[in-house]
């Protein structure tokens, strides 16, 4: 599934003719503003953070949402108190697109997450030049040189990477890597199957000096309390602040 997943994403951009030649996206890239500093925005806090997504769509869930207007519900991301947005891409399952990302980053003043299946250098430059100050990699869909690679890539154009595990041998293979911000994902990538429990099972084995982020399956305020107290920085949370009221929920989520 995440094998498919990776290679649709490339293939999707190819069969719409949207793969401009690489020196023109990396000029875009290069020409874009600065980064924004998202482990500054991160930082660990007396509260938890939320990392508020935009998700249309899911490959477990179906239809969520249609969100005609990602740069308005950004914006009540941001009103409510969200730390970074995070925008899916992908377009096959998720139905995002870059189009999106550049209209979430004219919009907030926030950091951005590129959301997707990045397995090459191409679609960094393309995440950078959309205006992402951060790029999702997730470990299980790539070898060691590739995640350092890609990982090194973005953090020379001055963006952050969210290194995204989902077992201890993967966590180790961030940390290998220096990465700063570390989710473990709650969501099975095969089976979708959720597993609250597996943020806390792992929390002792990040970096000491690396940025905490439980990913998925928060959908309410007492499943933030669990990531919290199992020692979650960040929250990063999609279905239930598209599908419920955001501004209600990003309040309940952040006054835990
Ligand atoms: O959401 C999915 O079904 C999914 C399936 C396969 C790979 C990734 C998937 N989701 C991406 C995400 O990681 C989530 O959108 C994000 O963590 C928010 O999750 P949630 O709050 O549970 O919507």
């Amino acid at each position: 599934m995440l094998a498919d997943l990776t290679a649709n994403s490339v293939a999707d951009a190819l069969a719409r003719r949207e793969v401009r030649p690489l020196d023109v996206v990396e000029r875009a890239a290069l020409d874009r503003a600065p980064a924004l500093d998202a482990l500054h925005a991160l930082r660990p806090a007396a509260r938890v953070k939320v990392i508020a997504e935009i998700k249309r769509a899911s490959p477990s869930r179906g239809a969520l949402a249609s969100i005609d207007d990602p740069a308005e519900l950004a914006r009540l991301y941001e009103l409510g108190g969200a730390s970074a947005i995070s925008v899916l891409t992908e377009s096959r399952k998720f139905k995002g697109s870059l189009a999106d990302l550049d209209a979430v980053r004219a919009a907030v003043a926030l950091p951005v997450l590129r959301k997707d299946f990045i397995a090459t250098p191409y679609q960094v430059f393309e995440a950078r030049a959309a205006g992402a100050d951060l790029v999702l990699l997730i470990v299980a869909a790539l070898d060691d040189r590739t995640l350092l690679e890609l990982y090194e890539l973005i953090t020379s154009l001055g963006m952050t990477a969210l290194v995204e595990t989902h077992s201890g041998e993967e966590l180790e293979r961030a940390s290998a890597i220096g990465a700063r911000l570390i989710g473990v994902n709650a969501r099975d990538l095969s089976s979708f199957e959720l597993d609250r429990d597996l943020f806390g099972r792992l929390a002792d084995r990040f970096p000491s000096d690396a940025i905490r982020v439980a990913e998925s399956a928060v959908l309410s305020a007492a499943d933030v309390a669990h990531y919290r107290a199992a020692g979650a920085d960040a929250v990063l949370v999609g279905e239930a602040l598209v599908t419920g009221d955001p501004m209600a929920n990003l309040s309940a989520f952040l006054a835990v």
